[in-house]
């Protein structure tokens, strides 16, 4: 089991600046997923992880030592692609063994290793077949095996689920983190879609046109999101985001959004006018939509949509072209500062 750190990281292209001052550590056999959308620099990071970019400034440590001069072939990282990048001409077993044979390591002990890899990832079936001829999930197993074959300190997965059907992905995904419970190799996990990196990782770092905007476990930036960026990002629908004030912006998940018929006497922080425009029904929820008609700053100037969520089981009471009053409770509501976007101390100090 390693460590990761990354230290004032940062890597530009010209003028891009694709990674920008990362401070990041893992903990020791941790899945630490890196979330964030398209062009916000995953792709620049990893490869410089791996080596096969070098960083502008700043340090890469594993176990406390930079590697930032070690050749990628001898960097102990093992990377695995949302393409799998299997050799098709080789059988499984000779895709599997690659590792082995291109580190010179001696043939006497590649069957030993191979009896264990395959075993863990339940592929010892496959080995005479090309990959051509596997199916996604049988490929993804393969191409795990041959990251695992090799001892890795540490797994860099990039999006390594998102060329498996829909349907298997799930179950890939469950596998993926049966084989990291059961290996406890520190690995990241590079991917955009926010399911599987709250589904999967043990912590999920969020990052945006280069910057690291929050480290956290899943939880903690589903309910405490650091700023505007992550509370925007995280969630689906995300949190409803409202000019409070001229200084404040309020979040509040769909489903923390009720009616306030339900609970007239809470301890308010949003409290709305909201004309119902449509009612989704997603089979395990409802979706409202509305827009806000009084109770927000510069609700004359733009129009502000929001986002009820009601589980499945109750009949929304509200229908397109009505008006009901919305309520978000203090508890609920979380408080960010406008111009900076950051998130604010305390919830105290606004008027109901
Ligand atoms: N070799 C390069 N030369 C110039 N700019 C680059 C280069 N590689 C990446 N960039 C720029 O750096 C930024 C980060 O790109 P990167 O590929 O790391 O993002 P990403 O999060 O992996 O995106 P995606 O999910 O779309 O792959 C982008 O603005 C990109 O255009």
């Amino acid at each position: 089991m390693s460590v990761l750190e990354l230290r004032a990281l940062e890597k530009h292209y010209g003028r891009i600046q694709a990674v920008n001052g990362f401070d990041l550590k893992s903990e020791e056999g941790e899945l630490l997923a890196i979330l964030g959308p398209s062009g916000s620099g995953k792709s620049t990071l990893m490869r410089m992880i791996a080596g096969l970019e070098k960083p502008s400034s700043g340090d890469i440590l594993l176990d406390g030592q930079s590697v930032l001069g070690i050749p990628p072939r001898d960097r102990n990282v093992a990377m695995v692609f949302q393409s799998f990048a299997l050799y098709p001409h080789m059988s499984v077993r000779d895709n599997i063994l690659f590792p082995l044979v291109s580190r010179k390591v001696p043939k006497s002990q590649h069957q030993a290793k191979l009896d264990e890899v395959t075993r863990i990832l339940e592929v010892d079936d496959l080995l005479d077949r090309r990959p051509t001829r596997l199916s996604g999930g049988q490929q993804q197993k393969v191409a795990l095996a041959r990251a695992l074959v090799r001892d890795p300190e540490l797994f860099v997965f990039d999006e390594p689920l998102s060329s498996l059907d829909a349907q298997i992905r799930s179950q890939a995904r469950a596998e993926l983190r049966e084989l990291h419970d059961r290996t406890r190799i520190t690995t990241l996990y590079v991917t955009h879609d926010q399911l599987e990196a709250l589904g999967l990782a043990d912590r999920v770092a969020v990052i945006n046109k280069g910057r690291l905007h929050q480290v956290g476990t899943p939880r903690e930036l589903y309910n405490d999101p650091a700023d505007l960026f992550v509370a925007g990002f995280i969630g689906n629908p995300p949190m409803n985001l409202l000019p409070l004030d001229e200084h404040t912006v309020a979040g509040l998940r769909p489903e923390h959004l009720r009616l306030h018929a339900d609970a007239p006497d809470g301890d308010y922080v949003l409290d709305m006018q909201v004309a119902i425009e449509h009612v989704e029904y997603l089979g395990s929820e409802w979706l409202g939509y509305g827009t806000v008609q009084s109770g927000l700053a510069d609700i004359d100037q733009q129009r502000q949509h929001v986002v009820a969520r009601l589980p499945a089981s109750i009949e929304p009471r509200f229908s397109p072209g009505e008006q009901w009053r919305f309520v978000g409770a203090r508890a609920d509501v979380r408080l960010f500062d406008r111009a900076s976007g950051e998130r604010k101390a305390s919830q105290a100090g606004v008027a109901a």
